[in-house]
């Protein structure tokens, strides 16, 4: 743990030396090769960099040959996922220069592919093998039966997603971590939801494993500084926080919260973007912002006034008052509240009769709610994440991380 801290200082403090403007990347960067990827065709045309190693490169292959095989177009959202992960699997972290502000399409692979960060070649390779058999299994079960039988969806590594009786269940899965949100998890949360929003299901429900439903953004995403140095780290995180939250802002079908514990910080702001937050009485949500040096995110800053009131919104976000379940609950941001020892029960029998309902006409009610405010949910998202930004790079926020760590080396 001390090295943490050690890594934190050296990085802030070579930030501080260096001054804040760093030298663009260098002319002649080699471009974006235009004939990478092509968003017109349905198949993606892939080349196999010599660099895609490892024992999965028979299944990244696999996977690309899979994508030609698709019986529809997946849409380009997806294109540019595949596009990004297949970038970061072969190449690593997006080193080219961003294309010019007319260059859409090229500016648009160019986004998808340095969202992704500093994510490790494997990771995106095994992403990219997952997204694939997500979009297989959903256009071959578009023309197949589907078996009422538990299905284990594409597997991740940080979360579990099953689907059963028409629910789609995602759930955190670092309990030993209180299910903080590393910026893999962020990655794979992402893409979970994108597999459940084209899989045959009619709820998706969002859940922790272990006695926290989660801890919020896991403070040692603040120590993996890359060796572009922590501006170039902070910009993508408030790229990746940005699709992060935009995939709830966008989710088309009805999302639930199954809050099974404690819930910190992002796990606790985006639930302002849920259909659904049912809580055991054990749950408590707490977002200390201010504690942290940063700032309110996951469009809270908008929907939790409208949600509990200016007072209420402020004393949460601004203060960082801690709620009980029974005063969330109160204060409008959980709809239920159920007793811990009978709360899985009655939550699943609950959600298992809403399955039952016509899966269209619960989309399409979802979907108009939330047409109201989509445009203003982004431009909100895209405010706070900005600010964000600079917030990572202030020391105050750099200070209460170094705190939250020497507290931890201490104990
Ligand atoms: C330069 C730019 C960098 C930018 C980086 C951002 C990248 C990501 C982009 C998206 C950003 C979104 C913005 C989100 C903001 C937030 O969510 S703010 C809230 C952040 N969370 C916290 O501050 C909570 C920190 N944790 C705690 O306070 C406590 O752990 C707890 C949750 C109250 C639980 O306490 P306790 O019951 O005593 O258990 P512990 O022993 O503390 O925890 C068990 C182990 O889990 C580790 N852990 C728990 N939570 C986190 C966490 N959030 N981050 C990292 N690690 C966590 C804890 O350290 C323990 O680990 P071990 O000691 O190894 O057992």
């Amino acid at each position: 743990m001390a090295g943490v801290v050690g890594r934190l200082i050296r990085c802030w403090c070579r930030r501080a030396v260096a001054g804040r403007s760093r030298s663009a990347l260098p002319s002649g960067h080699p471009a974006l090769h235009p004939g990478c990827c092509s968003l017109k065709v349905p198949a993606l045309q892939l080349h196999v960099s010599k660099t895609a190693m490892g024992a999965s490169q028979k299944d990244f292959e696999n996977a690309m040959n899979q994508v030609k095989l698709l019986k529809e177009d997946p849409g380009n959202e997806v294109k540019l996922k595949l596009y990004a992960l297949y970038k970061q699997a072969t190449e690593g972290p997006c080193n080219t220069p961003k294309p010019g502000v007319f260059d859409l399409i090229n500016k648009a692979k160019w986004e998808a592919w340095n969202a992704l960060g500093s994510l490790p070649k494997e990771t995106a390779r095994q992403n990219y093998v997952d997204l694939v058999s997500g979009l297989s299994s959903s256009s071959d079960s578009s023309s197949q039966a589907k078996p009422e039988a538990d299905r284990k969806q594409a597997e991740y590594e940080t979360v579990v997603m099953t689907s059963e009786d028409g629910i789609t269940k995602i759930m955190l899965n670092r309990p030993a971590k209180k299910n903080a949100l590393t910026e893999q998890m962020y990655q794979e949360i992402m893409l979970a939801l994108e597999a459940a929003s084209k899989d045959d299901s009619t709820i998706t429900v969002l859940t922790g494993n272990g006695d926290y439903y989660s801890s919020g953004n896991d403070l040692t995403n603040f120590t993996n500084i890359p060796p572009e140095g922590v501006e170039a780290k902070a910009k993508n995180s408030a790229i990746l926080l940005r699709n992060f939250v935009g995939s709830f802002i966008d989710f088309p079908k009805p999302l639930v919260a199954v809050v099974n514990g404690p819930a910190v910080g992002i796990s606790v702001t985006v639930l302002g973007l849920f259909d659904l937050v049912y809580a055991t009485d054990r749950a408590t949500f707490h977002t200390p912002f201010s504690h942290l040096g940063q700032t309110p995110e996951g469009c809270s800053s908008y929907t939790f006034p409208k949600i509990m009131g200016p007072a209420k919104a402020a004393e949460m976000l601004i203060f960082g008052k801690k709620l009980t379940a029974g005063e969330a609950y109160a204060q409008g941001l959980v709809t239920e509240v159920f007793p811990d020892s009978t709360f899985q029960k009655e939550v699943w029998t609950r959600l298992k009769a809403y399955s039952k309902l016509p899966q269209n006409a619960l989309r399409i009610s979802k979907q108009i709610i939330r047409s109201q405010e989509k445009e203003k949910l982004h431009a909100v998202n895209a405010k706070e994440s900005s600010i964000l930004q600079e917030r990572w790079l202030s020391s105050e926020c750099m200070n209460a991380i170094m705190n939250f760590f020497s507290q931890k080396a201490k104990l």
